[in-house]
């Protein structure tokens, strides 16, 4: 039975070789406020000098006190003691920081203490987390294992952190909140136990009071008259494990170094001679102390054995699942390389394919991933894009009228002809290149993140393996980059290259016109209700002068500003003139077969064929000859037809310098007064506006379907079908064998650590599996 605690010191040796607190092993915790006579315990159980003494903050650092009783020949577990000689074998100490060291002088060993306290929490009064180990050999002890914590302390000190209670509370909390320790809660007589500081932490973590143990120092320095007895018989506070009083040496005997073998008979003679304590001094005293802490510490590892052993069975089996996610390093030998390359890499190309297939499965449910960001590309971010793109961007009224007047050349304009139209759709085309170009960098992008995730957990271990599958699987996207671009490219200028004004959808000619007649007969009903409304208002409010004002406000200005109603007549009433001279043959057969309604509509026996549609409206080139030029023609010519007659002048060229009359013509061109279109130019700007927006939306619709179609199957669908492939080609080769299964240094370094874990773990198995 006694074997239990050196069973549990070996496993805690057994556990300190690697640092490892993940077991909870049995233990006593000694726990008080400063100067309440902890350290003084721990000597007279230990019955050595060895604890650094003063006054204030002593303790700086947990001191983990193991205690071997020698007499009971029990082995130390370390490998530096000495097996033989047990019984007569002088007591000694050792130091887990010094692990080839053995004390035998117990002042050196305090002095250790103390400089070993000043190493980590400094010269001054601060407090370290990090723990002391001692183990003492001796015949005198009792197996037990203790810590000794910093006392409890009100107002920081030296250079102790203001917030320093709060530290030692937490620190002292750390340690007892583990259910496998047991709490020795010293509390000083002489203060009233209310005030008890150990007690209160105590209360907080074994609210039950069933593992801690009440200690009362310095019975001796009570009032005289007063006693403690209701506290050391359990009826002034309940404790399972009940309250043991002790005397320890006072700062004087300290000073005058009274020996401990005096100092414990002192302790028995109070216990035995003291009227209160007489009847219960065979249940006080250090001595009791120990005994009762060894059977305590005994039956709770008892207790608590076959937990450990569970927590052990299952460290054993994690640690082996983490040591297995390393790899087996046998693995890399020169007879598996090959297969072992093959197979990462043939997990990284599922791992690209399933990602952009979204049968991964490690699906995020938290954001788009994968091929699931793809289709987000094509269908948000590219649709929207292809959107905003402004049918009629950058094309001024000015620029329309300037094309139309161009594409008519040297003749006066009659018509407006279809070139015009041509003209100025194809640039605007090219306005859904920029989308479309930045939908293939998108998904481009996209497979190139995708490739960067793949494998990452496989690949952890060859570091430099997964950096190559990567770069393979970058060159191969990039590669695809461009054929993929110049397709799209493409795309547009075949788009550009042949207008193609018979669509199905597109609007035509016919349907402009009776879109701009629609919009202009509500703009004249529109118009006619103001007017109304105002001159009612007018005959109401009595007001009735015709300043230029009031004109604004009758709706005056609206009739002659924006699109006028008089255009789209007169360009209905020229259809109709076109439509006698049919009649009469007159057009000869450049439409003959064609026919229109009066609201412009095509209704012919080929009216469903919109080839004709602009000759019908602007006029093909035959018609221009055929027709008389209106009227408003010849006066819309304005400058250019001035500058035409001075055109008889003959001219003469002197050195270079511009003749009067290109000077002329320069101003004129400069001077034009463009900004003032007449009606029927404003008509045919309009025509001409509704028509491009008809026929962009046409090509913007067939670009959105098949920019994704061209980038799944150039990019995306092509990387996907060569991934495997090209990594094969690539990385399998004999040669970069070595460099590719070249192992990650922090891997191994873990692998090494967890190792030596599992090594610990079956090791203290096997020590519980021998000791029940
Ligand atoms: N007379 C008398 N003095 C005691 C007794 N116990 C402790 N002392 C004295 O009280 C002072 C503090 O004792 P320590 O054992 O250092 O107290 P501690 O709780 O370990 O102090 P820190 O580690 O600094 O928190 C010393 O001077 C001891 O000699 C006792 O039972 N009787």
């Amino acid at each position: 039975m006694n074997d239990l605690i050196p069973l549990v010191n070996k496993l805690q040796d057994v556990f300190n070789t690697i640092g490892s607190d993940q077991i909870d092993l049995p233990q006593i915790v000694v726990v008080g406020s400063q100067s309440s006579g902890k350290s003084s315990v721990l000597e007279t159980i230990v019955q050595k000098d060895f604890l650094p003494r003063g006054n204030g903050v002593v303790t700086r650092r947990p001191l983990v006190l193991q205690l071997v009783n020698t007499h009971l020949g029990l082995m130390p577990p370390t490998s530096n003691s000495s097996d033989s000689a047990v019984n007569d074998a002088p007591d000694r100490a050792e130091f887990l920081h010094l692990p080839n060291k053995q004390f035998f002088n117990f002042e050196e060993v305090r002095k250790e203490i103390e400089a070993e306290t000043a190493r980590v929490a400094g010269q001054n009064k601060a407090i370290s987390r990090t723990p002391i180990h001692l183990k003492i050999f001796s015949k005198n002890v009792l197996n037990l294992t203790l810590v000794d914590l910093p006392g409890v302390t009100k107002i920081p000190v030296g250079d102790q952190p203001t917030d320093i209670e709060k530290q030692t509370r937490n620190l002292i909390l750390d340690y007892i909140i583990k259910p496998n320790s047991v709490i020795l809660a010293v509390s000083p007589a002489n203060v009233d136990l209310a005030n008890s500081d150990s007690l209160k932490l105590a209360r907080q973590v074994d609210p039950e009071s069933k593992r801690t143990i009440g200690v009362l120092t310095k019975l001796d320095l009570m009032d005289a008259g007063t006693n403690s007895l209701d506290i050391l018989s359990g009826r002034a506070y309940s404790l399972k494990l009940g309250f043991i009083g002790v005397v320890n040496r006072s700062q004087a005997d300290i000073q005058s170094n009274k020996p401990m073998e005096e100092a414990f008979k002192s302790e028995t003679e109070f216990f035995q001679s003291h009227p209160a304590y007489r009847a219960i001094s065979h249940r006080c005293g250090t001595n009791f102390l120990a005994k009762t802490l060894n059977t305590i510490l005994m039956n709770h590892i008892r207790d608590k054995l076959p937990d450990i052993k569970a927590k052990l069975n299952s460290l054993i089996g994690q640690t082996q699942q983490e040591l297995t996610s390393y790899g087996d390093p046998t693995f890399t030998g020169k007879a598996h390389r090959g297969s072992l390359i093959l197979q990462l890499l043939t997990k990284f190309a599922s791992d690209f394919v399933a990602a952009i297939d979204g049968t991964s499965a490690e699906i995020s449910t938290k954001e788009l991933c994968g091929g699931a960001r793809i289709y987000y590309i094509f269908n948000n971010v590219f649709g929207a894009a292809l959107d905003s793109v402004n049918p009629c961007e950058n094309l001024s009224v000015q620029d329309i009228r300037t094309a139309i007047r161009n594409s008519t050349g040297p003749r006066p304009s009659l018509f407006v002809p279809e070139i015009a139209f041509d003209l100025l759709v194809k640039p605007q085309i090219k306005l859904l290149e920029p989308p479309s170009l930045r939908c293939v960098e998108l998904a481009y992008e996209e497979l190139v993140k995708i490739c960067h995730n793949c494998g990452a957990k496989d690949l952890t271990r060859f570091p430099r393996f997964h950096a190559k599958l990567i770069e393979v699987v970058s060159d191969l996207l990039r590669e695809r980059l461009g054929p993929t671009s110049d397709y799209v490219e493409s795309l547009i200028s075949i788009q550009r290259s042949y207008i193609n004004t018979n669509h199905p959808d597109f609007i035509g000619g016919g349907g402009a016109m009776s879109a701009l007649e629609r919009a202009s007969q509500k703009k004249k009903r529109d118009i006619e209700k103001t007017r109304r409304l105002s001159t009612v208002n007018m005959v109401l409010t009595g007001s009735g002068t015709d300043s230029p004002g009031n004109r604004e406000e009758n709706g005056e200005k609206a009739v002659t500003a924006g699109m006028n109603n008089l255009t789209v007549h007169q360009a209905v009433e020229r259809n109709d003139r076109d439509r006698e001279r049919e009649k009469l043959g007159q057009n000869g057969g450049i439409h003959s077969a064609s026919t229109t309604s009066l609201n412009g509509l095509p209704n012919g026996p080929n009216a469903g064929g919109k080839d004709t549609f602009l000759n019908y409206f602007f006029g093909g080139p035959q018609q221009r000859m055929d027709r008389p030029m209106p009227q408003e023609s010849s006066h819309r010519a304005g400058n250019i037809h001035n500058v035409a007659k001075e055109m008889v002048m003959p001219k003469t060229v002197l050195d270079g310098e511009p003749l009067e009359f290109d000077k002329k013509l320069d101003y004129m061109m400069e001077t034009d007064d463009s900004s003032n279109p007449n009606e029927r130019e404003d008509m045919e700007t309009q025509l001409i506006r509704s028509l491009i927006v008809s026929y962009f939306n046409i090509t913007r619709k067939s670009i959105q379907d098949l920019v994704p179609k061209a980038v799944m199957h150039l990019l995306v669908n092509y990387s996907r079908e060569a991934v495997q492939n090209r990594l094969v080609a690539t990385l399998y080769k004999e040669e970069l064998f070595n460099d590719l299964l070249q192992e990650d240094d922090n891997l191994c370094a873990e692998r090494a650590k967890c190792k030596a874990m599992l090594d610990v773990f079956k090791n203290a198995f096997t020590i519980i599996n021998e000791a029940m």
